[in-house]
């Protein structure tokens, strides 16, 4: 078997779609000795440039290591690089890498990664939409856009019904969001479930008092119903509702994690692959969080790479409730990026067989789509928000 000897980043996207957050994508191309090829992905995060120059720096510890040592050669990254507990890019950047090591891992043994994670335990995962709701600011654009999902076969979506609110939330900002709710609870009926997305932006009271309106409809999760690193208004949120809390999107390793867990303070976890360490780190989270009886929902909003390799890791792991998935949302060139893909067939992705994460990429795409540069900011509508629904009044 073949050493890694080069680790290529590619910014690919548009500076513009209608999902700014993930407009743009790291592809990483890991290549052995004896020509193999494995692929990787990461994230942007408003830091294109950063990231690919991320990417370059920490691939001089992978050059000329064994691919299939993904334990060993992350210790060796974890021992060099400083500043990998504090820093995204380095963990964003590194988690690109495992992935394609696995990739390639999957390659060489002619199997699916799955198989060489522990087998599986389901051959198809139940998914969510997301991305599914933009310009959605009346109850009947969401009623409209809901019923499409579910026409889809979809059986859970999420959204985010708060509109521009940040931080303080007026009784009138919850009777809007309100509206939206009951208007998507009323087109999919009680037999899908809807998850509520609060993307970490309200003080502890703002939260509670929301948590209290959205209890009537019954939502499988709330998610990041505080600021992210505000543990103490967590606790006061846990204190206040019955609801169930998913968190976790933003953090960068295990022992972090567990910070949430210790206290109770999260009941389905939601880290993603390209922050928490790759395939490898997602793992072995995965059993902690087992241990805490606490089940995953892998955050996973953005390209087709992060997405084949998050199915790969549900397809085993015991704690699995359900995977977050844009795929139907996706601009055309991410879809066509890879020649397999793992369509969702009536709520579910099937379990690719195939060798590796399971998807073939189409180079001749990734030439069309290379961009220079940083993404679009747009300064009336923050990053993280699905497009045309940073609306506060109806
Ligand atoms: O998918 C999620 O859970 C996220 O919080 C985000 O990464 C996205 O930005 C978002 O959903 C789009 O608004
Ligand atoms: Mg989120």
């Amino acid at each position: 078997m073949g050493k890694i000897v080069s680790i290529e980043p590619f910014l690919l996207g548009k500076q513009t779609t209608s999902a700014q957050w993930a407009s743009l994508m790291v592809l990483v191309r890991v290549t052995t000795s004896d020509g193999q090829v494995g692929w990787g992905e990461t994230v942007t995060a408003l830091r294109s440039k950063t990231m690919v120059e991320s990417v370059r720096s920490i691939s001089r510890i992978f050059i000329g290591k064994d691919p299939f040592n993904v334990e060993k050669n992350r210790l060796e990254w974890y021992k060099h690089d400083f500043n990998n507990s504090i820093s995204l890019e380095s963990t964003s950047a590194f988690s690109a890498i495992d992935i394609a090591c696995w990739d390639l891992i999957g390659k060489y043994t002619g199997e699916p990664v799955h198989r060489l994670l522990g087998g599986v335990t389901r051959e198809k995962v139940k998914i969510y939409a997301n991305g599914w709701y933009s310009d959605c600011v009346s109850p009947e654009d969401f009623t409209k856009k809901a019923r499409e999902v579910v026409s889809k076969g979809y059986k859970a979506l999420k959204f985010d019904p708060f509109g521009a609110n940040f931080n303080y939330i007026s009784k009138e900002g919850i009777d809007i969001a309100e509206k939206r709710v009951k208007a998507v609870r009323e087109a999919v009926g009680e037999d899908v479930d809807i998850l509520i997305e609060h993307h970490g932006r309200f003080n502890y009271s703002s939260a509670i008092d929301i948590a209290k309106m959205l209890e009537k409809y019954n939502p499988l999760f709330v998610e990041e119903p505080v600021h992210p690193e505000d543990i103490q208004g967590l606790k006061k949120y846990r204190e206040n509702t019955s609801l169930k809390v998913a968190l976790g999107e933003r953090i960068i390793n295990k022992a972090y994690a567990v910070l949430f867990m210790n206290e109770g303070l999260v009941d389905f976890l939601q880290a993603d692959l390209y922050r928490i360490g790759g395939i490898t780190e997602a793992k072995k989270i995965s059993g902690i969080a087992e241990a805490f009886d606490v089940d995953m929902a892998f955050h996973n909003a953005q390209g087709p790479i992060l997405n084949a390799a998050s199915i790969q890791l549900d397809a085993v792991i015991p704690n699995f409730l359900i995977q977050e998935s844009f795929y139907d949302w996706f601009p055309q060139w991410k879809r066509d990026l890879i020649r397999d893909s793992t369509p969702v067939e009536g709520g579910y992705a099937i379990v690719p067989k195939r060798p590796g994460i399971g998807v073939e990429i189409n180079e001749k795409v990734i030439e069309e789509n290379v961009v220079k540069g940083e993404e679009y900011l747009n300064l009336k509508e923050p990053i993280w928000v699905v497009k045309g629904t940073w609306r506060d009044s109806l």
